[in-house]
């Protein structure tokens, strides 16, 4: 991790929806730095994929900023990879070429050859070589949603954007592809912000976890910086004396403290 602490930096971001009604959420600040993984979580509504979008650059705040390596996010830009639990695949395309596009659209001068030996690489890495000319209607949930990692990855962002990206996917796959985003972005040090419901999921991923309050005006709580050591694994961490007492303090607050923070 570089010593920049803040190479994305949020400063009292808020979004109304509707004028007559409350913000969905309110004076929501935090920083992320380069090569960091960030998790947030919190319940249903309270605006997380809204915050996602205005750092995509998707969606406007109604208040706030958002800065990213110093300049104000003002639209999307291939500097910014997303992706979505639905994946977004081009169904007409093979998977090289649903790869292949998007390392196009970033390296416009490259030959045919030169992009797709860099799709290629970003195929190989989420283990779908032997895939890479089928469409997306023969491959699996999973699949499918490798593909998206692989391209949002292939265009080298310098954030990736994650909005519940495994939420479909049965407890297996999910496992392995989590797995896979680890390794990724051990080798690539990958800043990373990730919308997830799973508790484990965040604990195995993140370095830290923001806590969102219901909304609402809904706020982020707390920012808790993950105890446990950097490498992980899915099947060793629960025996770390600091798993379950990190797990206990956010599913608290999911079932409790989450609500508490609403004003009435
Ligand atoms: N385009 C829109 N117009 C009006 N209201 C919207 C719009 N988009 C989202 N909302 C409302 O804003 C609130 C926050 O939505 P958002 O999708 O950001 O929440 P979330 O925390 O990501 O929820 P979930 O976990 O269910 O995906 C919800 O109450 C939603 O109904």
């Amino acid at each position: 991790m570089s010593n920049n602490p803040s190479f994305l930096r949020v400063e009292s971001l808020g979004k109304r929806y509707l004028p007559a009604a409350p913000p969905v959420f309110e004076n929501v600040s935090f920083d992320i730095a380069q090569g960091e993984f960030v998790c947030i979580i919190g319940h249903s509504g309270c605006g997380k994929s809204t915050i996602l979008n205005v750092l995509a650059g998707l969606e406007t705040a109604s208040e706030g900023v958002a800065f990213m390596a110093n300049r104000e996010i003002a639209g999307p830009s291939l500097d910014r990879g997303v992706v979505f639990q639905g994946h977004a695949l081009m169904p007409w395309l093979s998977v090289l070429d649903n790869v292949a596009f998007a390392v196009k659209s970033r390296h416009r001068d490259w030959t045919r050859q030169q992009v797709v030996a860099h799709a290629w690489r970003f195929i190989e890495m989420v283990g779908l070589s032997g895939s890479e000319h089928k469409k997306p209607s023969e491959l699996s949930g999973g699949m499918k949603q490798r593909v998206g990692i692989a391209r949002a990855f292939s265009i080298e962002p310098k954030m990736l954007l994650l909005d519940e990206p495994f939420g479909a996917l049965d407890a297996l796959t999910r496992g392995v592809i989590q797995d896979e985003l680890l390794k990724i972005c051990a080798a690539t040090r990958q800043t990373v912000f990730m919308i997830t419901h799973d508790v484990d999921e965040a604990i195995l991923l993140a370095d830290k976890i923001l806590l969102m309050s219901n909304g609402p005006r809904a706020r982020i709580a707390e920012a808790v910086v993950n105890p446990l050591p950097k490498h992980r694994s899915r099947a060793g961490m629960h025996h770390d004396p600091q798993f379950y007492p990190l797990r206990n303090h956010l599913m608290d607050f999911l079932v409790h403290r989450s609500r508490q923070l609403t004003p009435t």
